[in-house]
């Protein structure tokens, strides 16, 4: 097998000096053979979510244990006529099998969808478009208690079992967790045909090669053993160290962005191929949640429209994933790389090499967190957002209503929230985004409405818009699915993020059962993403964040063709 080399470009004066003393760092300090230890101290002198996080490391070995029992599992589901399945979970839980499921998608008769939105249209949207009968439902959440994904099981349990009747309904449902957790218990009551136990020192965003991403791997058709057989290569060369260190790419790649983020380029801007560019989420899950912490973060930008040189500012690096004989952005990596700007550049031979880049991702995210002092495994803000919405959840179900704070301004149309007094709707943005400062600040825009393909690119232009006008780096994420990616690292990074919040009125509204089996319901899917959205805006003004709300009663449409104009 070819040992695939990473390219950089640009890479010179103090960056290379900066480099080279890190790579001489690596070998001095044993950082290598101490990973592969499990030395905690790389990274801490606690042990605390260290210990317990590095099954990561081992995971190509662990996982192909499981091998006979997920082929088993698959080929049960075939004979049975399942068609379908519909993956419930958030993170570390969902955005593998994302990758998997788009990007190897159609080899095989069964399809994979994954709901990782609260929005009431989206949980409807699913609801409607998989008939019961021949689709298996996954709960996947290592943790079994993420609140999204315990929603949408019991939503779509008594939904089943509704459909299906009692006999039927638990031949339909599967989960993917740790041993003992909270899932673990409520599947086996519900007597869930097939309860996958993943090893428990593997952290969520960690958890590409593990069952989380390998069981729903194998259901889209996914060559396993292929799959591992690349991903083994990768994790040989990572343990290169000393006089070898530079066969080992990972080590390389995590050092020198650990660097480059040093020296004030911290906005990691991914460019790949078209039919890889959903890895990006799941890159962005890791980088993101993994540094971003105690005032520092490495900002991973994903799916930012391909501009020319003159709209970047100097606190960019280009990642460039190419699949071999794709050379459609070429053209404008060129030209970054004329304008000097640091590319780094890696080539997959074809789409079996993601598991390469899974490892290779992990491994220098580990990397880059030793050279920068930050403890890449723990998420310590993401709670504190959960923390608050689980307040406004508790005062409505004791009030029956939201208790939200007051607003700058309100019209029929839309009402805003923000620090600044609001005279004129359409000029608000503009007068939140006046202090941005190109080559330092970044903008991010948290939409909470139904993640479909018309929203997604209304949202984009709107990035798009910001990026030409302010050049800054920007982002945009889903609400509640980036509360468990970028969520921490908007939080606990180095604070230059301005944030846009966009919420809407959804048309209709879904309960959610308080209990599988049971048709009470004291919350709906409506009213807990308004209260995580509400939550999320606090918990970024506690963390002294530039925050603006902007919640719309008409159609997101509607509003950026009136209000945006
Ligand atoms: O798999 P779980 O436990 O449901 O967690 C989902 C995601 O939530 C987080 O814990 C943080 O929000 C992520 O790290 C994780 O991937």
């Amino acid at each position: 097998m070819n040992e695939d080399k990473m390219r950089t470009f640009n890479i010179t004066g103090s960056l290379e000096t900066a480099y080279k003393n890190a790579i001489q760092k690596l070998v001095d300090e044993n950082i290598i053979e101490r990973i592969w230890k499990k030395d905690f101290t790389v990274w801490n002198n606690d042990p605390t979510e260290i210990s317990n996080r590095l099954g990561w490391l081992d995971c190509t070995s662990v996982t192909r244990k499981s091998f006979d029992e997920i082929h088993s599992f698959v080929n049960e589901l075939k004979a049975e006529g399942i068609q379908n399945i519909l993956l419930l979970g958030m993170g570390g839980s969902s955005l593998a099998p994302e990758v998997f499921s788009l990007v190897f998608g159609g080899i095989s008769d069964i399809k994979l969808s994954i709901l990782d939105s609260t929005h009431p249209e989206a949980v409807l949207e699913k609801t409607k478009n998989f008939n019961p009968e021949k689709t298996l439902y996954i709960v996947s959440t290592k943790s079994g208690g993420t609140v999204e994904t315990i929603s949408f099981m019991k939503y779509f349990y008594n939904y089943v079992l509704n459909e299906l009747g009692k006999e039927k309904v638990t031949k339909h449902f599967a989960a993917i967790t740790d041993p003992g957790s909270g899932l673990e218990q409520i599947a086996k009551e519900l007597n869930f045909r097939k309860i996958f136990l993943n090893d428990p020192n593997i952290g969520g965003r960690f958890s590409a090669l593990s069952l989380f991403g390998i069981v729903p791997a194998a259901l889209v058709g996914v060559d396993i053993e292929k799959l591992f057989i690349r991903a083994d290569s990768e994790v040989l060369l990572s343990k290169k160290s000393g006089i070898e260190i530079d066969r080992n790419n990972s080590a390389l790649f995590g050092a020198l962005i650990g660097v480059l983020t040093e020296q004030g380029k911290d906005k990691l801007t991914l460019v790949t191929s078209e039919k890889i560019n959903t890895v990006g989420a799941w890159i962005e899950q890791l980088v993101a949640e993994s540094t971003g912490k105690n005032n520092k973060g490495i900002l991973p930008v994903d799916l930012e429209e391909l501009l020319s040189p003159e709209y970047y500012g100097d606190d960019r690096v280009f990642i460039y994933l190419n699949l071999k004989g794709d050379n459609k952005k070429q053209n404008l990596i060129e030209k970054l790389i004329q304008a000097g700007f640091p590319v780094i550049e890696f080539e997959l031979e074809d789409i079996y090499d993601l598991s390469k880049q899974f490892f290779l991702w992990e491994f220098a995210t580990s990397i880059a967190g030793w050279y920068l002092g930050i403890q890449p495994f723990d998420q310590p803000n993401v709670e504190q957002a959960k923390v608050i919405a689980r307040k406004i959840l508790k005062d409505y179900q004791e009030s029956g209503k939201l208790n939200l704070p007051e607003p700058s301004f309100s019209s029929n149309d839309l009402i805003i929230y923000s620090e600044e007094k609001i005279d004129k709707p359409e000029s608000a943005l503009e007068l939140f985004l006046s202090e941005c400062e190109s080559g330092k600040n970044y903008v991010s825009i948290q939409a909470y409405v139904n993640p479909s393909w018309e929203n997604f690119n209304l949202l984009q232009k709107l990035r798009t818009d910001i990026l030409k006008k302010y050049k800054v780096a920007t982002t945009l994420g889903f609400g509640p699915r980036f509360l468990h990616s970028t969520g921490q690292l908007h939080k606990g990074d180095s604070g230059n993020g301005l944030f846009i919040q966009i919420i809407d009125n959804p048309k209709t509204d879904v309960a959610i059962p308080d209990n599988a089996l049971e048709n009470k319901s004291s919350i709906s899917f409506g009213v807990l993403i308004k209260a995580q959205a509400f939550g999320d805006r606090q918990a970024l003004l506690d963390n002294k964040r530039k925050v603006i709300t902007i919640e719309i009663k008409n159609s997101l449409e509607a509003f950026f063709q009136n209000l945006l104009n």
